[in-house]
């Protein structure tokens, strides 16, 4: 993982297509792309790509005709696929059916966007990977200025708590809160969801890098819901009333993802930003209900910090783990790459708590 290295794919034609990540013959959908759409991960130098009609919204394809096939080199972020433009290096069959440019207004922003990011880059160093519209956040950002730094969060609630967040990275900005909730706490959480979870996917599709199960649980589901989202709110320091999960009003929030790893069990390294729109989970909460026997660890494969290299943690049952997922300029933070380690024994059960900015959109 020390090489991951940030890159965004384009759809630059008028059809649907998918993106398969190809090793060794071994195929893998990654995410489908509609005419004019990115899509921004992760990966290594070395790995091969391919972009094929996509229309079903399942396998498609599958990629047994590319219409195009991408090997990540070192020093690329941008992979685009237009049909205008024949690859020479690699000979690839005529698609089945003729595959055009997309419209005019989708090239016109495409290269609006690459002036703007070029921009960026020339000021900052850093690649723009969250949408092209996207602004500076609204909703406030604890400071992380040096690992080992503490702050002290009293909570609103009767009788209120005195909640610690240790800074355990500074890029991206992550931190450990010990005693987030009571042993009490987490059993009901685990309650409310434990017979109705159902295989996890990942932006809407069923993954083999995502093999949890998990559940939705609303605010205003029990009275442990709404203490819940309360004091997560005292912690990210936002008022309770706006991290409503009421996505018809101005929520911010989704409803806690109560999930549950088996043996075997885990999340690939993944963003829980996307590029797909303007609004984008802003900062994650990861509440542990209980410690696995053994595995299990969240880790932070690309974080800077100082304390232990690579970033793997678990507070222990009860304990939360708050990160933000983009920077205060408002693009997305490439370090909050996270994963789910596998769990080895036992079980793991864990809540997340997505807060959105500047306004919750749709939940992939
Ligand atoms: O289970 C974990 O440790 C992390 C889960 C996660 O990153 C996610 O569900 O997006
Ligand atoms: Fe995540």
């Amino acid at each position: 993982m020390a090489q991951a290295l940030p890159v965004k794919f384009k759809n630059l034609c008028n059809r649907t297509v998918g993106v398969w990540q190809d090793r060794s013959g071994d195929r893998e959908s990654m995410h489908q792309l509609k005419p004019g759409a990115t899509y921004a991960i992760n990966t290594r130098p070395g790995l091969r790509f391919c972009v094929a009609l996509d229309e079903g919204g399942g396998g498609g394809a599958g990629c047994e005709r590319p219409l195009a096939v991408f090997t990540i080199t070192q020093g690329r972020y941008l992979y685009a696929y237009d049909p205008r433009e024949k690859d020479e290096a690699t000979e690839l069959p005529e698609p089945e059916e003729p595959v055009g440019a997309a419209d005019a207004s989708v090239l016109a922003a495409w290269l609006e966007e690459r002036r703007q990011a070029a921009a960026y880059f020339e000021t900052t160093g850093r690649h723009w990977m969250a949408h092209p519209g996207r602004v500076s956040p609204q909703l406030p950002m604890r400071a992380a200025e040096r690992v080992g730094d503490e702050l002290e969060v009293r909570t609103s609630e009767t009788p209120s708590r005195s909640l610690q967040l240790t800074v355990v990275s500074t890029a991206p900005r992550v931190f450990v809160v010990k005693n987030f909730l009571s042993a009490e706490e987490a059993s009901k959480l685990i309650e409310l969801g434990r017979d109705r979870i159902e295989r996890s996917s990942q932006r809407g599709r069923v993954s083999s890098s995502r093999t949890s199960s998990n559940a939705w649980l609303s605010r205003g589901s029990a009275p442990v819901t709404e203490v819940l989202f309360r004091r997560a709110a005292d912690v990210l320091g936002i008022d309770e009333a706006r991290i409503s999960d009421d996505s018809s009003s101005s929520g911010l929030c989704e409803p806690i993802q109560l999930v549950h790893y088996a043996p075997g069990q885990k999340y690939d390294a993944h963003y829980d930003w996307s590029e797909a729109e303007p609004n984008s989970r802003f900062a994650t909460l990861l509440l542990y209900l209980n410690e696995p026997e053994l595995g299990g660890s969240t880790a932070f494969p690309t974080t800077v910090h100082t304390m232990e290299e690579p970033l793997a943690l678990h507070p222990g049952a009860g304990g939360a783990v708050l990160f933000y997922n983009h920077l205060p300029d408002g693009n997305a933070d490439v370090n909050s790459l996270h994963a789910a380690l596998p769990v080895v024994r036992g079980e793991k059960w864990l809540a997340n708590f997505w807060v959105w900015d500047p306004v919750r959109g749709q939940v992939a």
